[in-house]
């Protein structure tokens, strides 16, 4: 938004004094306040970017000094659960539209972000029916000027995909690398010496911020459990061909697993989850000028 000047003043505010200095310090906020309450005020678009755990109380806090006409969105991963964690707080004459930014990395912190982020990534919203239109409009432009596509969708279904495009799959990286550490003790380091690419894509998805993913898991229990009921079956699957040398059966399932991962490039994606169907769709197409000035990512992170 600073990069594409697309708002007058940003404000911000977190818990610790050190995270505000750095947020002034790198110019992501010309303002800096110790509460949420008192950074709400007066605003026009407030975003909550906490945890999914933590946004009741910030939604709370916030409730009383909301602007009559603002918007409330927030980043979440979950939506059904923040909906529900947050909606009833929300004063009559304020909206509040759910979002979900498909972008993101294994970082945290000011020092995360990057002007270009959000740029040809899906930004998903979730709006109950009845959003004011206007609102919305006035959102989704704003999404859009930060080079996002943004697609509406019902929260359920926003679950549902995502238990299956990002929820599970981060399971099965902790786990995966929870398996190769206690190997670790075994072999003598051997695991980390020798790690192939795939392991060590494994590892940067494994470092991801532990109190997020944890309130991830919590909050979308239902669909994160129903897939992984189904990937514990089809490993099954797999184990017995394995195990009966059924060469068939494994280069059957390669093979079509490799037809999907080349149907993602091909459709120039990042992230599978417009395949599953969308209401709504809104390609990018204004790209903000002066975008990313410092380059791809400022604190010159892996991301
Ligand atoms: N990192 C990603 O890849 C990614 C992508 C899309 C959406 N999200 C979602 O965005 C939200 C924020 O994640 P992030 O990656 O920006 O994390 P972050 O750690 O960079 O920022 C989270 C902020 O919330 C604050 N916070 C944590 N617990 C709090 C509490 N109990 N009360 C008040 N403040 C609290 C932290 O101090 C920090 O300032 C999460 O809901 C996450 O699910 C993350
Ligand atoms: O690349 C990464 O580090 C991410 O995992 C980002 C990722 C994802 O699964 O795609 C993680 C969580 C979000 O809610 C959105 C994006």
């Amino acid at each position: 938004m600073r990069a594409g000047g697309l708002a007058d003043e940003i404000v911000g505010t977190a818990r610790s004094a050190e995270t505000r200095a750095t947020a002034l310090e790198i110019g992501i906020c010309d303002r800096v306040y110790d509460t949420a309450a008192e950074a709400v005020q007066g605003a026009d678009l407030v975003v909550l970017a906490v945890p999914v755990g933590a946004m009741a109380a910030i939604a709370a806090e916030i409730a009383p000094h909301l602007a009559a006409g603002a918007t409330v969105t927030d980043v979440g991963s979950v939506k059904q659960a923040v909906i529900a964690a947050v909606a009833p707080h929300i004063p009559a004459g304020v909206h509040f539209i759910p979002g979900h930014p498909l972008a993101g990395t294994e970082h945290s912190g000011p020092r995360s972000g990057f002007a270009s982020l959000f740029q040809n990534r899906w930004w998903l919203l979730t709006p109950a029916e009845g959003t004011d239109p206007a609102a919305l409009a006035r959102l989704l432009s704003l999404l859009v000027a930060m080079g996002a596509n943004v697609d509406v969708m019902d929260a359920a279904h926003h679950d549902l995909v995502l238990a299956v495009t990002s929820h599970t799959p981060h399971l099965i990286a902790y786990t995966m690398v929870g398996v190769a550490d206690d190997l670790r003790r075994v072999t003598d380091s051997e695991v980390i010496r020798y790690s192939a690419a795939g392991f060590r894509d494994f590892t940067r998805i494994a470092a991801s911020d532990p109190t997020m993913w944890r309130d991830v898991f919590l909050n979308n229990k239902e669909a994160t459990l129903d897939i992984l009921g189904r990937f514990t079956e089809e490993l099954f699957a797999l184990q017995r061909a394995i195990r009966l040398g059924d060469g068939e059966h494994l280069h059957a399932y390669f093979t079509r697993t490799r037809a999907i991962r080349r149907g993602i490039i091909e459709a120039g994606q990042d992230t599978a989850a417009a395949d599953f169907g969308r209401s709504a769709q809104v390609q990018a197409g204004v790209k903000p000028a002066g975008v990313n000035p410092a380059g791809v990512n400022p604190a010159g992170e892996e991301h």
